[in-house]
This record gives structure tokens, C-alpha cells and sequence, in this order.
């Protein structure tokens, strides 16, 4: 596609990987999940971890350190796996520089989140108890991590996080969403009703299929784990990773 008359080598490489990625619906990213933990042997924490880096990378590779750490970045995790990834990616983003806020509501009551929000408090991740009004995120921070809900997520949201989701849906400050937008149904995306406007997905594993009508400014995929025959079992067709990176940008 032409813009302008003038299409750049980037432009065209960014448009070519996202072209060829494949969308995965929401069962299909169950069963790769099932796969990577029966098949492949996979512990949660260790995907988890991988998972949990990959975003911290993709977000200091979006929003530099150098620039952007004045302000501390609120990561706010939800009662899932996808919460889970938002823990680590706290810890690491706190292990590079930025200072970091976490707002964690519903704790899954199992030792490996105890272990992640005892990890992220070690590394200097600061708990917040309350429930964060919109002034105090537009005023006090300068990055969202939205760790709520991933592909496991059944729309509507229920009471319990309909505050923090409106607030969301309101801020002025960037959202960096992992796996999905949250509140966004997996496959269909942004809700009639209106829905969060992350600036930055990060998608895990292989995007989702509501990740075609992400509009934001940068796609990246993470979570470089995929065994090659998972890779072709479900022709997933993921773009190459440069070097050692654990992150690609898509768009
Ligand atoms: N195989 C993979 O691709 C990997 C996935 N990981 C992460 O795991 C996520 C999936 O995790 P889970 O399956 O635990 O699920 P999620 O974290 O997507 O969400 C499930 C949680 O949200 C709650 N929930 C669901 N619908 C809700 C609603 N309408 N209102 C309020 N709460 C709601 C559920 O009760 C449950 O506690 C992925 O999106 C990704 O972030 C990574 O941790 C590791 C590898
Ligand atoms: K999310």
C-alpha cells in the first residue's frame, strides 16, 4: 500500500510481518496454552517469566528510560495469568530503571503470586492498596501497564473492576496492554460501549484475533517460547526475532 506515493523499507517491512502473523481465536490460544504446560512441559512461572520480560522490553524499547522514567508507570494486574505477567513485568521494568507502581485488587491466593509480589516488592515495586482515581493516574503517573484480563477474559466486565476500567478507559496518559486489551472481547474487540485505547500491545505468543482492530500506535509480540513444531501444528507463521531479542515489532 502506497502513502503518499512513498512507501520507506521500514514501513513496508512492519507492514509485511503483521500481514503475515497469524490471529488466534479465543479457544485456539487456550489450546496452545494446554500444549505448551501437557505436551511441551512448560511450568507457568517459567512462561510466565519469559512473558513477563518480553513486555518490559517491548515498553523500554516504546518509552525509554532516559525519557520517560521521571514519572513512576502503575501496572495494574488482574486475578489471572495475564495479572501474573503484569508482575513480572513490573519487577523487570523496576530492574531497568523505572519506578514502578503496582495496584493489584484480587490476589490469587497461590504460592507463585505470593512469590511475584514478594519478587516485585525485593526489587523496589511499591503496592498500592487503594483503587487509583482518574485525576491521581492523569496527574501522577506517565505510563499504564494494563495487566487485568488476557485471552481468558468473558466479556462483560464484572462490578468489582468496572471502576478501574472506567478510569482506564479515560486517561490521558499511554496504555501498554499485554496479550489484550483489557475489557476488549478476544476476538472481536473494543465493546459497542466503548473500551480502552491502549497505544502499545504487546501480544504473547501469537496475537489475538481482536488485535487487527488494534489501533494504536505500536504492535510488538513477546514471548519467545514456541517449540517449531507447536509453531507449525497450529501455522502460526511468526515473524523472526532479531539476534537474542524476546520482542519483535509488528506495526
Ligand atoms: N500460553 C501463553 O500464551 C501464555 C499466556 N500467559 C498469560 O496468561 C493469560 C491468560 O491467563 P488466564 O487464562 O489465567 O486468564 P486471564 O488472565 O486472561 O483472565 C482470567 C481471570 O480473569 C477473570 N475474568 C474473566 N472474565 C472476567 C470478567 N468479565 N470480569 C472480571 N473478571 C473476569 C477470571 O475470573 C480469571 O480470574 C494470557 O493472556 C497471557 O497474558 C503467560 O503468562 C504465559 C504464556
Ligand atoms: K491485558
Amino acid at each position: 500500500m502506497l502513502f503518499g506515493g512513498i512507501i520507506t523499507t521500514k514501513t513496508f517491512c512492519k507492514r509485511t510481518l503483521s500481514a503475515m502473523v497469524r490471529y488466534l481465536g479465543q479457544q485456539e490460544a487456550i489450546n496452545i496454552d494446554k500444549d505448551l504446560f501437557n505436551q511441551y512441559k512448560f511450568s507457568v512461572d517459567q512462561l510466565m517469566e519469559l512473558a513477563g520480560f518480553s513486555c518490559a522490553s517491548a515498553i523500554a524499547k516504546v518509552y525509554p528510560v532516559e525519557k520517560y522514567g521521571q514519572k513512576p508507570i502503575l501496572v495494574c494486574c488482574g486475578p489471572g495469568n495475564n495479572g501474573g505477567d503484569g508482575l513480572v513485568c513490573a519487577r523487570h521494568l523496576s530492574l531497568f530503571g523505572y519506578k514502578l507502581k503496582v495496584f493489584y485488587p484480587q490476589r490469587t491466593d497461590k504460592q507463585l503470586y505470593h512469590n511475584l509480589v514478594h519478587q516485585a516488592v525485593s526489587s523496589d515495586v511499591v503496592m498500592i492498596n487503594r483503587e487509583p482515581t482518574l485525576d491521581e493516574v492523569n496527574n501522577e503517573f506517565g505510563l499504564i501497564v494494563d495487566a487485568l484480563f488476557g485471552f481468558s477474559f468473558k466479556p462483560p466486565v464484572r462490578p468489582d473492576f468496572k471502576n478501574i476500567m472506567e478510569v482506564l478507559k479515560c486517561v490521558s496518559v499511554p496504555i501498554a496492554s499485554i496479550d489484550v486489551p483489557s475489557g476488549w472481547n478476544v476476538e472481536k474487540g473494543m465493546p459497542s460501549e466503548g473500551g480502552i485505547s491502549p497505544e502499545l500491545l504487546i501480544s504473547l505468543t501469537a496475537p489475538k484475533q481482536c488485535a487487527q482492530f488494534f489501533l494504536g500506535k505500536y504492535h510488538y509480540l513477546g514471548g519467545r517460547f514456541v517449540p517449531p513444531k507447536l509453531e507449525q501444528k497450529y501455522k502460526l507463521s511468526l515473524p523472526k526475532y532479531h539476534g537474542t531479542e524476546c520482542c519483535v515489532l509488528l506495526k
